[in-house]
């Protein structure tokens, strides 16, 4: 792994709900290096847009608590942050957001040249870099670098774009804005949650493959969130799987597949479509999160499983310098780790 951007570290979200207290993430580690792109995988409901929003600090005030954990990016805790800094200096400019619904994320009744005009208003790398730029000269310089991103996102007709209202564009040329647009103010890790999920396949296999070429080319991270493991194999370097709010191992995208170690990791491998068994689920269901199971969270649907998973939630162990896994019964053991 390149040197570390982001380290979540024993994070615990619950959610208040009539039904009592969902513990939604329960002590989640996950540790991101600069320029890396990971991919955070899992069942529906496991915690992924929870960890996500998370670190972009924008959890529901009147239902989310945060009850422990850190979360320490470039230097600084996130959580220990005030908001309003927070805000100014971090989220949209160094770490940006693409939504899985590009389309919301638009006004509807602006254009999206006058929307992006004002992001780059606050946003602008150059207030940054350059300070004593008139508003005038930065805006024109913002508006070209637009112009030259709009271009490598391939939208044809950048200047017409920016014209246009978002209903007058594709969803696959929303998708492809919301990529220029996390990119614009030059972030140094970038959260994309499921951002291909609302396209046809065609379209996500080309807005995945722009979003890796930019991420690389500037040495951006990405936090990748999806249920498609096929995607995470395209785009990631390392993937976290997670299983009911607690991340159970963190791998290179060869050892995930090729060693996987936790016996959920397995299983969801087992699960993807193939010739032979066509689809197969996971036998069992997921564990409600206002009270879930004791130690390990995946026991009760763990053939390994003994006391030891019920008791006591396992350690992080490391199998190599970018792979750890939490397993009380793991299918490889450090010493058989490539
Ligand atoms: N605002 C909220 N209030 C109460 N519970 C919530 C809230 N947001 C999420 N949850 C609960 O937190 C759990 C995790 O949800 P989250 O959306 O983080 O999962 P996910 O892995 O991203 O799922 P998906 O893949 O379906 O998007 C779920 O049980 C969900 O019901």
């Amino acid at each position: 792994m390149e040197s570390e951007l982001i380290a979540v570290r024993n994070l615990r979200v619950s959610f208040a709900s009539d039904a009592g207290l969902a513990r939604v993430l329960d002590g989640v580690d996950l540790t991101i290096g600069r320029g890396e792109i990971m991919g955070l995988v899992g069942e529906s409901g496991c915690g992924k847009t929870t960890l996500a929003r998370a670190i972009l600090g924008i959890l529901p005030g009147n239902s989310a608590r945060i009850e422990a954990g850190s979360i320490r990016f470039d230097g600084r805790d996130l959580l220990a942050m005030d908001q309003d800094r927070l805000a100014r200096e971090v989220r949209g400019k160094e770490i940006a957001y693409i939504p899985q619904d590009p389309f919301t994320a638009f006004n509807p009744v602006f254009t999206i040249g006058t929307q992006i005009d004002d992001l780059m208003r606050y946003k602008s790398p150059l207030l940054r870099s350059a300070p004593q730029m008139s508003r005038r000269e930065r805006s024109r310089a913002d508006r070209a670098r637009v112009l030259d991103l709009l271009r490598l996102v391939q939208l044809p007709d950048p200047e017409g774009v920016l014209r246009k209202y978002p209903h007058e564009v594709s969803g696959g040329q929303r998708q492809r804005l919301m990529i220029a647009m996390a990119l614009l103010p030059e972030p140094k890790l970038v959260i994309a949650d499921e951002p291909t999920t609302a396209l046809d396949v065609t379209v996500q296999a080309q807005i995945l493959k722009i979003l890796k070429q930019l991420a690389r080319e500037r040495g951006v991270a990405v936090l990748f969130t999806t249920h498609d493991l096929g995607t995470a194999y395209e785009i990631c370097d390392r993937i976290t799987v997670m299983y009911a709010g607690q991340e159970v191992e963190e791998a290179p995208v060869a050892s995930f597949f090729a060693q996987p170690s936790h016996p959920y990791t397995r299983k969801l491998l087992d699960s993807l479509p193939s010739s032979e068994n066509g689809i197969r689920g996971i036998a069992g269901e997921i564990p409600r999160l206002i009270d879930p199971p004791s130690g390990c969270r995946f026991h009760p649907r763990c053939e390994r499983a003994s006391e030891a998973c019920r008791g006591t939630r396992p350690p992080r162990d490391a199998l190599g310098p970018a792979h750890t896994v939490r397993c009380h019964h793991p299918l490889i053991a450090a010493e058989q780790a490539a």
